[in-house]
């Protein structure tokens, strides 16, 4: 019975939770002590039943939700249904009936375990309610992502649509391409197709030329082979020709090396013959110069140099199968009025007339410059009045040419070009050139500088071995031609000139140009030293004629001196006697030119004579010195060998 009033209200409490359906909360009944324990205690169990229901009610609702969520619910609904068990039996107790504060006791004690069993059931209801509250927030949850998700599936269906309907078209579009492709490349493989079938003719061909060619091919290998064999034979043939000539060639080599050989000997004892032989041509030479005379004396009249006035010129005939002879002759007038000719006739070593070359004259002295090459003193002067032509012929004009240079120039280019022959023979020369002036008994070195002429004193020294020294004056090495073309122009503007009324450019002073030519043999080691002096002497006019007064007088005066002082000299070599005194000191220029007039020495003197009929009583005077001079009989000169 009592199982039928638990499950009527069961029932009943599960209609009520059905209807109330969604409410969180129910008022939970309280106990109230006044009612009867029967009462009570049912309150108790509809309580616990309800709760029990309300549990079950909440246990189904939730059932969808969770598994785990089910079986907790029938679990609280079981121990809802053993609670009220355990009451009913309580009241079926063995306490009797009359005992009456027993059963109340006893249902108190049941009451406050009841209580206790709520406490649990309302703890537990708790717990479900907040378990079902947490499940209906994640149902939401649950329900609001199934809602998202339905609108996410909606929009991607939709979006899929259209991306399906664009891939569509796409499709579509991409096979109307296709089919345009294909068409065309259908209509590329006919093409190809005809182009092929053309080819394979074509091909065809080819291959019938190839086949053509390969047979070719093979008939010219075969030619090929058989121009190889020839060309082997051919080759081997040559080989062995080589073999021949270079064996020839090499018995030809080892001949000539031989021949080399004597050639070798033949050429040393050449240059042995070479060596005696010149040293022959300097005996023959000494001997010729010897021949000629250690002192020979050269004239030369210059031409007429006057454009504008006819002048009056001298007579002269020049004459002899050397050309050695000149006759000047001149009107005569007697006492009584009488006009007869007279003729004066010289001769000398050579005569140069008028129309003689500079070279001309050279040749004639050029034996003189190979003999201070081959060491011998050598001494050429130039005499004559002024305006005679004794620069022009020593130096040349002011701007010379190759015609016109003087005996200076000449002899240095002589000397550079033996000296280059002489090489061969091994010979070795140094060339050093002094220019000097002595103008009023003073020495002037024509190199040096001007302002100290009249400061330095320059002395003359004659050393043991023939060799002349001047102290302090300037030497130039002259290694080229054209150093001598730059020395003359320095000392021609050095040197001294004063104006007289008988050549404007009249030398007042004696210019002595001197030449060392040392040399060495590096074959036979021989050593040479020769020395050829040039020597422009200054004007040779007589006081009379000069006009000087003054200066130019006393310039005059010593000019005449030191030529007379020459002049006695040379009279002295005439008549000299073993040991005989020969006055050299007289005189700067006779002191100065001791080794070069005399025994030791060869000497060459131009007489250079005017042209004029008004310079004839001058010409005469030179012409007479000179022949003095000529007759001038010298010993032997020693050659300088160191
Ligand atoms: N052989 C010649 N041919 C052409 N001109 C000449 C010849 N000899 C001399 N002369 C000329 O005659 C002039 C005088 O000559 P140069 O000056 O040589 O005489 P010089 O005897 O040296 O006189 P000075 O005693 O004053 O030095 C110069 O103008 C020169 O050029």
């Amino acid at each position: 019975m009592t199982n039928n009033r638990v499950q009527t209200n069961n029932t009943s409490t599960k209609r009520k939770a059905e209807q109330s359906a969604g409410s969180k909360r129910q008022q939970r009944p309280k106990l109230d002590i006044s009612q009867g324990p029967k009462q009570r205690l049912s309150n108790i169990s509809t309580s616990s039943i309800s709760s029990s229901t309300r549990l079950s009610n909440a246990s189904v609702n939730s059932n969808s939700s969770r598994t785990s969520t089910k079986s907790t619910s029938t679990a609280n609904t079981a121990s809802a249904a053993s609670i009220t068990k355990k009451a009913i039996k309580s009241t079926k107790a063995s306490i009797p009936k009359w005992d009456t504060k027993g059963r109340l006791n006893q249902l108190q004690t049941k009451l406050s375990e009841s209580n206790e069993k709520v406490s649990e059931i309302e703890k537990l209801h708790q717990d479900l309610e907040s378990s079902v509250q947490s499940k209906e927030s994640l149902l939401k949850e649950a329900m609001q992502k199934v809602a998202d998700l339905e609108n996410t599936i909606k929009t991607t269906t939709e979006r899929h649509q259209d991306e399906l309907k664009r891939i569509r078209e796409k499709f579509v579009s991409k096979n109307r391409d296709l089919i345009y492709h294909n068409e065309k490349r259908k209509s590329q493989l006919s093409t190809f197709e005809n182009e092929l079938s053309s080819m394979e003719v074509e091909y065809r061909k080819t291959t019938r030329a190839i086949e053509d060619e390969n047979k070719e091919n093979a008939a010219l290998k075969s030619t090929k082979r058989n121009v190889e064999k020839s060309l082997s034979e051919l080759d081997a043939d040559t080989r062995s020709k080589r073999l021949k000539k270079k064996a020839t060639a090499e018995e030809k080599s080892v001949q000539l090396s031989n021949q080399m050989k004597s050639r070798n000997r033949y050429v040393q004892e050449l240059q042995g013959e070479l060596l005696q032989n010149e040293k022959l041509r300097r005996k023959d030479h000494d001997r010729l110069q010897e021949l000629k005379g250690n002192i020979r004396v050269f004239c030369r009249v210059r031409p007429s140099i006057s454009s504008t006035t006819e002048p009056n010129l001298i007579n002269a005939r020049f004459f002899g199968e050397d050309n050695e002879s000149m006759e000047l002759t001149e009107q005569v007038s007697s006492t009584l009025g009488k006009t007869t000719t007279k003729s004066h006739t010289f001769t000398f070593d050579r005569v140069f007339s008028p129309a003689s070359s500079q070279k001309e004259c050279y040749e004639e002295i050029s034996q003189l410059v190979q003999s201070a090459l081959d060491g011998f003193n050598v001494c050429i002067f130039a005499y004559g009045q002024t305006g005679s032509g004794k620069t022009f012929t020593m130096q040349g004009p002011s701007a010379p040419t190759e015609e016109t240079s003087g005996m200076i120039p000449r002899a240095v280019q002589q000397i550079y070009e033996v000296v280059q022959q002489l090489k061969q023979f091994g010979w070795e020369y140094q060339m050093k050139g002094q220019f000097l002036e002595i103008y009023n008994e003073t020495i002037n070195d024509l190199l040096g500088n001007t302002m100290n002429y009249g400061k330095i004193k320059h002395e003359i020294h004659h050393e043991k071995n023939g060799k002349t020294t001047v102290t302090d004056m300037t030497s130039v090495i002259l290694d080229s031609p054209s150093k001598v073309k730059i020395m003359l122009r320095k000392a021609s503007q050095n040197r001294a000139t004063g104006a007289t009324n008988m050549n404007e450019r009249s030398s007042r002073s004696h210019s002595v140009f001197t030449l060392q030519l040392t040399g060495h043999n590096t074959k036979t080691g021989e050593d040479t030293s020769g020395i050829l002096n040039l020597i422009d002497l200054a004007g040779s006019e007589r006081l009379s004629m000069s006009g000087s007064t003054g200066d130019r007088l006393r310039e005059t005066q010593a000019i005449n001196k030191s030529l007379s002082c020459l002049g006695d000299v040379i009279h002295a070599l005439v008549n000299n006697k073993e040991g005989g005194h020969i006055p050299y000191r007289n005189s700067k220029l006779t002191y100065l030119l001791r080794n070069s007039l005399g025994g030791n020495c060869k000497t060459l003197m131009f007489v250079n004579v005017s042209p004029l009929m008004e310079h004839f009583g001058e010409s005469l005077c030179s012409l007479r010195f000179a022949t003095k001079v000529n007759s001038c009989q010298v010993a032997s000169a020693k050659k300088l060998v160191r």
